[in-house]
């Protein structure tokens, strides 16, 4: 199952709608506390924890984790950096029956929770608070952040003032956006999430194991999909995503080329000529090793099948509304993304989705944290991936994965989301020294 992403504002709502239902703030800030001591006992075992409590919900379930891992025989600290401001943490600290120390004063602990600031941060903290906490949390062996690492901004992942690295963050009711976008996203550590009882629906989710229909018995190799890739002027990039699409379980993977390509394998079909009116074609490739021949890129587009659209071709693509009526993925990182769609503003997330709408297409936008935009707003977040994915040919590696879903009959948006999901895994499967060839060979390991 994804687990679910809810912006700040979403999420109030949602506790907003828990409340109005009939469950008492309290009862949700009691089980969010329960959850964080569960976590912190599952995670960082039984050793003396100092929690340390802001003023609003967030220091409010700080106190009530501080009585149920005392409960549970932990020697537990707890310091506050301000007294309580909110009825529902004032109830949480009433409900805590040791003492309360200063934050400016509290000595060093084993396993530090910062409750300081959660959702409700609205600036930067104080640099002496900011410091004194990344003291904490460095020189802690087990460092828990209780929602977020104070100081991250929740929908954008911004840092709003110096952050420690945390060793587990426990969330509750969805993840954030922070969570799964840098620079917050390295912060974090594992991300447990707690359920406190709030519906947490929407179309913004974490990319989780994907569910790809099994194959028909009775399938042939069209069938299971006919990846059709477009060479350009350096075909080792073609050859090394049409290699990815047959790994992906492409039943048929041709590339239409004018250079003879020496390292494909034997089983990817090379042509001269392309039919792309060919109905058996179920996915268009173009874009690897494209070099500057717009005019392959136009071929494509007077193809009615889906095309994904990466690398090169998509600095060809000029207008967003050229790809309006077309079916179609692109795969843009960072760079490619702002040639194609300019300067966009607010969050990475919002900027995916405007460009999802401004070119009615599904868009990949790629780096350390991927996301999958759809046209129809729904938002995929990729799990966190190895740091040694980023080397020459993984993207290329990625489209071809994508062309094998898509032509394998998933929708543009499902197809992309099953791809980024298998190429992380896959490149956790290559380990540290992988090239990108590497991670073609680890495909079929990570798609069981
Ligand atoms: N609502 C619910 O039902 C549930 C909520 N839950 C929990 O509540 C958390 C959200 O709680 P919250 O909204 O009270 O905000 P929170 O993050 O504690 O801080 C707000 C306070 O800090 C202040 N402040 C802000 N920035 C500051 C800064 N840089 N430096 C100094 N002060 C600063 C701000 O004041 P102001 O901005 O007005 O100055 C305000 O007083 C959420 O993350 C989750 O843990 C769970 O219990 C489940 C049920
Ligand atoms: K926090």
């Amino acid at each position: 199952m994804a687990r679910p992403i809810l912006t700040a504002d979403q999420m109030r709502a949602a506790e907003a709608a828990a409340i109005q239902a009939g469950i008492a703030e309290t009862t949700l800030m009691e089980r969010a506390g329960a959850g964080m001591a569960q976590a912190i006992r599952f995670y960082a075992g039984p050793r003396e924890t100092l929690i340390l409590c802001g003023p609003g919900n967030n220091g409010g379930d700080g106190y009530v984790a501080a009585r149920h891992l005392a409960k549970h025989g932990y020697t537990v600290r707890v310091a506050a950096l301000d007294e309580p401001r909110t009825e529902a943490s004032r109830w949480a600290r009433s409900q805590w029956d040791g003492p309360v120390e200063r934050f400016a004063e509290a000595a060093a602990a084993p396993i530090v929770v910062d409750c300081l600031f959660g959702t409700g941060l609205s600036r930067g903290l104080e640099a002496s608070v900011a410091e004194r906490l990344s003291r904490l949390v460095d020189d802690a062996l087990v460092a828990v952040a209780c929602d977020l690492p104070s100081g991250v901004s929740t929908d954008g992942g911004a840092s709003l003032s110096p952050i420690a690295s945390y060793d587990l963050t426990v969330t509750f009711g969805a993840l954030k956006p922070a969570h799964r976008l840098m620079p917050a996203m390295a912060k974090m550590g594992r991300v447990v999430l707690a359920n406190i009882g709030v519906e947490a629906d929407g179309k913004w989710f974490e990319i989780g194991r994907l569910e790809i229909p099994p194959l028909d018995p009775q399938g042939h190799k069209y069938s299971r999909g006919l990846v059709h890739c477009l060479a350009g002027q350096m075909p080792g990039a073609i050859a090394l995503a049409a290699s990815a699409a047959a790994r992906s379980g492409a039943g048929y993977v041709r590339v239409s080329t004018s250079l003879p390509i020496t390292n494909l394998p034997s089983s990817v079909v090379q042509t001269g000529g392309a039919d792309l009116q060919d109905e058996r074609i179920g996915c268009i490739l173009v874009g690897p090793g494209l070099g500057d021949t717009p005019q392959v890129l136009t071929l494509a587009l007077t193809a009615p099948r889906p095309i994904v659209i990466d690398a090169d071709a998509i600095g060809l693509v000029g207008d967003p509304e050229r790809l309006h009526g077309h079916d179609t993925i692109l795969t843009p990182h960072e760079g490619e993304f702002i040639k194609l769609f300019g300067d966009l503003s607010g969050s990475k997330a919002d900027r995916a989705l405007e460009a999802a709408r401004r070119s009615q297409s599904v868009i990949v936008y790629k780096g350390p944290d991927t996301l999958v935009a759809s046209p129809d707003g729904r938002l995929g977040f990729a799990p966190p991936a190895p740091a040694w994915l980023a080397s020459a040919g993984t993207g290329d590696v990625l489209a071809g994965m994508i062309a094998a879903m898509r032509a394998r009959g998933l929708d543009p948006f499902e197809a992309a989301c099953a791809a980024v999901w298998v190429h992380g895994r896959a490149a956790e499967a290559a380990g540290p020294g992988m090239i990108a060839d590497d991670l073609v060979a680890a495909i079929p390991s990570a798609l069981s």
